[in-house]
């Protein structure tokens, strides 16, 4: 007797996990639209010349670069909407210069996307790739075998607020810090991605009162190196700091690298930021809107820690809205500041000036708080 091992998982679900590990692994994933059709999406990342050719050859019709509006703009297109720049062929050097370049421009007609050119997209944002998708649409004579993995393009769309509701305590302990000794960790895991999420519960905050909360976005380069380029690191430890002087509160340690584009993605911004763009251009140039983030998995957390009402540590008023929404009472906020140098003092003024953060600068009267 044959047995056959089925798993009782949601299978949908499943298969956007496995897709997002194989557009970080850069091979194509089949996104089946059903009735709409099906596409090839390939990732920009890896799009060697050989893999363009075998793309070239199954392509059922005009191959498509799917980009963000926000790249669009750079190209010179004035547009809100994301878009697909018609490919006559899967030319990998053309693609990347329409990706990425500083000075490209768009030089072939630019439709607007379809459905599953959104989910395709979504998919690799997941991934934390550059927002930039070579679209293969496949017709009826192209059967996929085992080693290109299809997913539902239903299951990509509401990934990610369904995977806010799954996120699980996995593990907490004692871990005493340097500038707070009372502090326990606690892991969560799930979310968009199954990302691990940190809360760190410093001394004994009463649930029962508006608990001092930080919602702290990773910084691999500010909170553990000190980059001078930015102010999160000074932020984690005066919060930390903070919160033991008053007797307790909670940091989440979100894993949301870069607002939410991935370590890499920073790092390129970086670069661009090297050659004279703002934190928000250089993002922009990449195809990213301002902020990818979303806190709302955070809110789940503060409940499964008892917490419904808080006073927020931040200076970014979307952090107090996107709580607020997520159903958290916050009762008052308190701003926190680092230490200003040559190399952050743009990132800290485009903050403030383009997107309202309640930043004051050392020099600078104080501003008028919201
Ligand atoms: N994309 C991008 N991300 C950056 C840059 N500089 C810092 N970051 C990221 O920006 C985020 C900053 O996180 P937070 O300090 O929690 O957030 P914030 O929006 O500044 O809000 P508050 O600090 O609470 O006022 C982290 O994810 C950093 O990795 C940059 O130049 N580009
Ligand atoms: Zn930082």
């Amino acid at each position: 007797m044959r047995l056959t091992l089925s798993l009782s998982e949601p299978h949908e679900r499943t298969s956007v996990e496995r897709a997002i590990a194989e557009m970080r692994m850069g091979r194509p994933v089949l996104l089946d639209g059903q009735e709409r059709g099906s596409i090839l999406v390939q990732g920009l990342e890896d799009l060697t010349p050989e893999r363009a050719a075998e793309l070239d050859v199954i392509a059922a019709g005009a191959a498509r670069l799917v980009l963000p509006a926000a790249r669009l703009r750079r190209l010179g297109l004035q547009r809100e909407g994301n878009g697909a720049v018609a490919l006559p062929s899967v030319d990998p050097a053309r693609i990347a210069t329409l990706a990425f370049e500083i000075d490209a421009r768009v030089d072939a007609p630019v439709h607007a996307t379809e459905a599953l050119d959104e989910d395709a997209l979504e998919l690799a944002r997941l991934a934390l790739s550059l927002p930039a998708i070579v679209v293969i649409p496949l017709g009826p004579s192209v059967a996929a075998d085992a080693s290109v993995l299809r997913v539902a393009a239903s299951a990509v769309h509401g990934y990610r607020a369904d995977r806010v509701r799954d996120l699980v305590m996995v593990a907490r302990s004692p871990v005493p810090l340097a500038d707070a000794h009372e502090t326990e960790f606690v892991v969560f895991r799930g979310g968009e991605g199954l990302r691990d999420q940190v809360a760190i519960i410093v001394g004994k905050p009463d649930p029962a009162e508006p608990v001092i909360i930080r919602l702290h976005s990773a910084c691999l380069t500010g909170d553990l190196f000190g980059s001078l380029k930015c102010d999160c690191g000074d932020q984690l430890r005066t919060s930390v700091r903070y919160m033991a002087e008053q007797g307790g509160g909670v940091l989440l340690y979100l894993d949301q690298e870069g607002r939410g584009n991935g370590i890499a993605n920073k790092i390129r911004a970086y670069k661009l930021q090297a050659q004279g763009y703002d934190t928000y251009d250089a993002d922009e140039m990449l195809g990213f809107g301002p902020d990818q983030r979303r806190f709302d998995f955070a809110a789940r957390m503060l409940e499964q820690l008892g917490i419904r009402r808080v006073r927020l540590i931040t200076n970014n008023p979307d952090k107090i809205e996107a709580l607020a929404k997520s159903g958290i009472q916050v009762v008052s906020h308190e701003r926190v500041f680092g230490r200003t140098t040559a190399e952050n003092t743009r990132y800290l003024t485009s903050k403030r000036d383009r997107f309202g953060h309640l930043i004051e600068l050392a020099g600078e009267r104080p501003r008028k708080d919201g």
